[in-house]
């Protein structure tokens, strides 16, 4: 399990170990590594050119550091001080003793700091880290934009960036690497933020963060392997739990087919549909037990799956809502809920909205979604008493207990027509067979991101296709 702790947190991390001291070994540690990781992305650190964006604090303090540090194996070091007054004393004299380079980076007359910036090979981010506030400033934004070619290296974080949401309000540093330290924090692993980290280097710098304060975790294979259902010895289909698929309409017969093959590849003993597209899911299915009545008559399940392409089938997903059983709610299932019928039940709920039903959800525009994910997941659990899985470029799980669950293997290609209906089925399946609901949406989530990218493999990807990849999804986690 990778975990992200918030900035709170990092800082009281950080008092800890200085008061253990020695002083400024943290940043010693840091400036080494982000030296190291410049040097690596160099590949030769001779006479090779290195700009340092040098902001007022500690991140600055580990940007001048590490160019120290490269200016001795001979890099041409120059920093460029975005507060020329209040730059970090002891970083500047280090790297001057190691014969770097100091631009004013305020002065815009003699365009000595664009030039710097833009005949570097690398730049490395040190305006702000985790005591940012807000997106770059002017003149800052200003100087990255002049680092056309160079590679990028933000330290901590990239300078813009919400380091406890991955808000980007304004402009922020679009990095080729991240090298964090201590922790990772959210907004490296939440959208937008994680579009603007690049590749993320953690670095261990000695802190003590205790795991039950963690603010995010990202399942890794060995969670998911842990979580599969594996089915037991004498495994009869009804021991491994049939899920119900209530879906698809006279109208919309495919979202019923898609959500059923998700369903199918869930770890489920059984799927049940009932609804009014059973020819075309039996035709499609016929392992599929089918009926066209209500879903209360159609026999027992472990769990039910209700929503997409359902339309205005109010009456079937009120029969669903009245089960006592854990029940995902998506798409059109989504739309027609409402929020008392859903708090009320007693058997667990999880809803799989994209940003666009979030927002209907909140009653909020869809960009609020999209800039401020966490807060939009973590508004709507509590709000509907229950699971919720936001989907996007970032899939989050989060409910009323433990941290939100970023998924680490989501890819663009799931934007696809239909790949949502795949997604509900194949966590209906997953609750059925016995997960709970913030297990069953991140190891769905986690499988259909696997899918997704062995059904791509680099072209554009139908929904069907991803169903019929999550058996590979699944081989690769077992191994
Ligand atoms: N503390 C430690 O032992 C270690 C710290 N590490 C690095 O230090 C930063 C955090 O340093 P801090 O001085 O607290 O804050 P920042 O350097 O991130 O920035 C604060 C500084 O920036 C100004 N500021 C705020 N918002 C903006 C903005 N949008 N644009 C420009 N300037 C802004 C604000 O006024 C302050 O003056 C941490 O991220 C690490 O990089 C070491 O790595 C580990 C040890
Ligand atoms: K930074």
């Amino acid at each position: 399990m990778r975990s992200a702790f918030g900035v709170a947190e990092v800082r009281a991390a950080e008092r800890a170990a200085m008061a253990r001291g020695p002083e400024g070994a943290l940043m010693r540690r840091a400036a080494a590594a982000l030296a190291a990781e410049c040097a690596r992305l160099l590949g030769r650190v001779y006479g090779s050119r290195v700009t340092l964006l040098v902001g007022s604090g500690d991140n600055g303090g580990d940007a001048l550091y590490a160019g120290a540090r490269l200016a001795r194996r001979g890099a041409g070091v120059t920093a460029v001080l975005l507060a020329p007054d209040r730059a970090h004393p002891g970083g500047l004299a280090a790297l001057r003793a190691a014969g770097g380079r100091v631009v004013d980076g305020v002065d815009e007359r003699d365009g000595r700091a664009e030039d710097a910036v833009a005949g570097a090979r690398l730049v490395v981010d040190g305006i702000v880290g985790i005591g940012g506030r807000g997106g770059l400033r002017e003149r800052a934004a200003h100087l990255v934009a002049a680092a056309r070619t160079a590679t990028v290296v933000a330290v901590d974080l990239p300078s813009g960036v919400d380091a406890d949401t991955g808000e980007v309000r304004g402009e922020a540093v679009r990095a080729d690497v991240t090298v964090t330290f201590g922790a990772y924090k959210p907004g490296l692993l939440v959208d937008p933020g994680r579009a603007y980290a690049g590749a993320v280097r953690l670095v261990d710098i000695g802190l003590d963060l205790p795991p039950e304060r963690r603010a995010l975790e990202a399942l890794q294979y060995a969670d998911v392997a842990r979580l599969l259902p594996v089915p037991a010895g004498e495994s009869d289909k009804y021991r491994r739990g049939v899920v119900g698929v209530v879906a698809g309409s006279a109208r919309y017969p495919g979202a019923a087919v898609l959500c059923v093959a998700g369903a199918l590849h869930g770890g489920a003993g059984a799927v049940r549909y009932a609804g009014p597209a059973a020819d075309a899911v039996i035709a499609r299915f016929p392992e599929a037990l089918v009926s066209a009545g209500p879903p209360s008559k159609a026999g027992r399940v472990q769990a039910w799956a209700v929503g997409p392409g359902l339309g205005d089938d109010e009456d079937r997903l009120l029969d669903v809502l009245d089960a006592d059983v854990p029940v995902l709610i998506d798409a059109d299932g989504l739309r027609l809920a409402d929020e008392r019928r859903v708090r009320a039940r007693r058997a667990p709920t999880l809803l799989t909205p994209h940003a666009g039903e979030a927002a209907a959800l909140l009653g909020v525009d869809r960009a609020r979604v999209e800039s401020a994910r966490l807060a939009a997941v973590r508004e709507l659990a509590a709000r509907y008493d229950a699971t919720v899985l936001l989907k996007g470029s970032t899939t989050l799980v989060a409910d009323a207990e433990g941290p939100v669950r970023v998924n680490p293997t989501g890819t663009a290609w799931l934007a696809t027509a239909g790949s949502g209906d795949v997604l509900s089925g194949l966590a209906g399946s997953l609750l059925a067979a016995g997960l709970a609901a913030r297990d069953a949406g991140s190891v769905a989530a986690y499988l259909h991101g696997l899918a997704a990218r062995h059904a791509a493999d680099g072209a554009p990807v139908a929904a069907q296709d991803v169903a019929e990849a999550v058996p590979a999804a699944w081989r690769d986690v077992r191994g």
